[in-house]
């Protein structure tokens, strides 16, 4: 346990945390194709979980379906202990769970600014009326390091701050737990430095729960408390990061040579 607290500075008493998301038996099927088949795991609360696996082994699927976008064929769904599997996308928004997508989706009509406010609006109801808006919108783009272009119009961004502006979407909506969808695919080496700097940064500030699938697997060795390998839709190896990093299934199914470069 001593090793999980390495790469994000907390104890292993708080990696260890109870789950603030747990999968049971979790399948989803596409006509006759499972795509993920029987899966069970926890999302620990507070932690950064990694999800990698070859192309096709289920992970934008795993990610639909924790994010409310997929209902599951089979298998049961929690968060924070409440039964979540059918319920509608802006249901699991309300209750704290967002996502990113891998090719960013913003409004290029519409200034930063107002992009990040259509997140705030998808946020904790309750709090709507009372001005809490403005100040959902200022913190998520202070903390993704937009505050000075707010004023700009998205749609002449470039792809890192496209990026930054789905992920401050995101944040606006006061989520607890966050699924980045291959959040570092087309950044160049200094880019990804940038953004891997950056979900440390809202990690440790927010104390966010974050589940990042992602194919540059050193990157998210590095950020990561515990890595999930997909092959075929089943769960192959969730351990810490060195400990993946070494599993001869790993490295023999999935990874190769090619991407431990
Ligand atoms: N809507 C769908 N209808 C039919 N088949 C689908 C659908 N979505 C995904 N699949 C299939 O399910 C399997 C898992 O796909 P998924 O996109 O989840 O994999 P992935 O791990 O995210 O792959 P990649 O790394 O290439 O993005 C694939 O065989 C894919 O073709």
């Amino acid at each position: 346990m001593q090793a999980e607290s390495l790469h994000s500075g907390r104890t292993a008493a708080q990696v260890a945390a109870a789950p603030i998301m747990a999968l049971d038996r979790v399948s989803k099927q596409f006509g006759p194709l499972k795509a993920l088949d029987g899966l069970s795991f926890d999302i620990r609360s507070g932690e950064i979980l990694g999800i990698a696996g070859p192309n096709g082994a289920g992970k934008s699927t795993l990610l639909n379906v924790c994010t409310g976008v997929l209902k599951p064929t089979s298998g049961a769904l929690s968060f924070e202990g409440q039964a979540v599997a059918g319920l509608a996308a802006h249901h699991y928004c309300g209750l704290g769970i967002a996502r990113t997508f891998q090719i960013p989706q913003i409004f290029s009509s519409m200034s930063v600014e107002e992009n990040v406010a259509t997140g705030a609006l998808f946020g904790p109801t309750e709090r709507l009326a009372s001005g809490a808006i403005k100040d959902r919108v200022d913190e998520a783009l202070a903390i993704t390091g937009l505050a000075s272009q707010r004023r700009q119009p998205a749609g002449q961004a470039d792809l890192l701050t496209r990026k930054r502006i789905m992920l401050a979407a995101a944040l606006a909506t006061e989520p607890k737990l966050v699924f980045l969808d291959e959040p570092l695919s087309g950044l160049n080496g200094e880019e990804v430095d940038i953004f891997v700097a950056l979900f440390r940064r809202l990690h440790s500030a927010r104390g966010l729960t974050l589940v990042v699938v992602e194919h540059k697997v050193r990157a998210l060795a590095d950020l990561s408390d515990r890595i999930l390998i997909l092959n075929a839709g089943t769960l192959l190896c969730l351990d810490r990061p060195e400990a993946m990093l070494r599993d001869a299934r790993v490295i023999d199914i999935y990874l190769g040579a090619r991407n431990f470069a």
